[in-house]
């Protein structure tokens, strides 16, 4: 047996910077407060205040969550102190994108496109905390903290992610657990507490690669959750097909839908395009870190669209497609496993020049690889 860590690292405090002064076209991007949600009728009423947002925008900011600043901000200084260890002990335990394993550490080895500019992000991808995960590496540093980031894993889950699948519930007029069941913590899946840190680049670097640091795309899993940072730089794309930043709102989670969530419920829940580009010329210099929950579907749950009343009288489901959905359908894993493969194992990352017509598809589910 290992030997038990006794004493924790130094951490190296993680200082938010300021927000930017330039003033940017802003997504409105729908508040919703979580606080009101085991309030007399606060369930339905988020449930509506959501169902626009979702359909129209798949992005929105929820507030009121019950996770700290202080929570918050450990975390921060916990993934700040991870990106300054020497890169052999990040290597350890590295992310296999030939198997589509997003686990571990990501390494910025890629060129963007036909550039010689270097990706300028690292991340490290943390699995949940629960039994089918025992097995999995994890870094020293993870394991020193791990009586911290746990709690903190499972506490983004109970207070924030398992609230917005009961609103959706509500709005689609499913059985309130509907999505719940389908995202347990406790069963497997792909689910993991992200650290994420962009270096600064030059002007003339980003110059290359058109300023785009990550070009369009839709995430992945189900639901990604984004704790609201001061640096400037994500983008989502309006229902007018126009790019909007995103607004930092001190406290707040900016959530967005994804690709498995919008097969679940037949297109109706968008999941929604986005990019990354170079910050406000105020902030271009800073190091822009960011945690996130990315929430997969569970492992064995079949993508078969939700039997919902709405989808059947807003015309997004028919009957024929009901009956015939679950014949070879494909499982979340499945899914997943091959979409992270197709972006990440390659030797160069898109970019905005090469051609967006690139389809991925399993089976009877398909996206378009990146956007323009
Ligand atoms: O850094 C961000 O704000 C968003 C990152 C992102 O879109 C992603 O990792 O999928
Ligand atoms: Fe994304």
């Amino acid at each position: 047996m290992p030997a038990p860590v006794s004493s924790k690292p130094q951490v190296e405090t993680w200082t938010n910077h300021p927000e930017t002064k330039v003033s940017l076209d802003w997504a409105p991007l729908q508040i919703i407060d979580l606080s009101k949600f085991d309030a007399p009728g606060g369930k339905q009423e988020l449930a509506n205040e959501l169902r626009d947002a979702v359909k129209r925008w798949g992005f929105w900011t929820v507030i009121g969550t019950g996770v700290t600043q202080e929570q918050l901000d450990r975390q921060l200084s916990i993934a700040n102190t991870f990106f300054k260890l020497p890169l052999e002990e990040k290597r350890k335990v590295a992310c296999d994108f030939t198997v589509g394993n997003y686990f571990g550490y990501r390494e910025p080895t890629r060129f963007v496109g036909n550039t010689d500019v270097k990706e300028n992000m690292e991340m490290l991808n943390l699995p949940k905390y629960t039994p089918n995960y025992d097995s999995v590496p994890r870094h020293d540093l993870v394991k020193a903290f791990e009586d911290e980031i746990a709690p903190f894993h499972r506490l983004v889950w109970d207070a924030v992610i398992r609230k917005i699948f009961v609103l959706f519930a509500i709005i689609l007029e499913l059985p309130e657990n509907y999505f719940v069941d389908r995202h347990l913590y406790d069963e497997p899946s792909e689910d993991h507490l992200r650290y994420m840190i962009y270096h600064a680049r030059s002007v003339a670097e980003d110059k290359k690669i058109g300023e785009q640091w990550t070009a369009g795309h839709t995430d992945f899993g189900s639901l990604t959750l984004l704790f609201s940072q001061s640096v400037a730089a994500l983008q989502v794309r309006s229902p007018d097909n126009e790019w909007k930043w995103v607004k930092h709102v001190p406290g707040g989670i900016t959530c967005n839908a994804a690709d498995t969530l919008s097969f679940l419920t037949k297109g109706y829940i968008k999941s929604t395009i986005h990019r990354v580009v170079r910050p406000p010329a105020d902030q271009a210099s800073l190091e822009r870190l960011g945690l996130f929950y990315f929430v997969r579907p569970g492992d064995n749950v079949p993508m078969v669209p939700a039997p919902s009343p709405v989808l059947r009288r807003e015309g997004y489901l028919t009957e024929e497609e009901e009956k015939r959905a679950s014949e070879d359908a494909v499982t979340g894993y499945e899914y997943v496993r091959a979409r992270v493969k197709n972006v990440h194992d390659r030797k160069a990352t898109r970019i905005a020049e090469d051609k967006p017509d690139a389809v991925f598809q399993v089976k009877n589910l398909k996206v378009q690889d990146y956007y323009v």
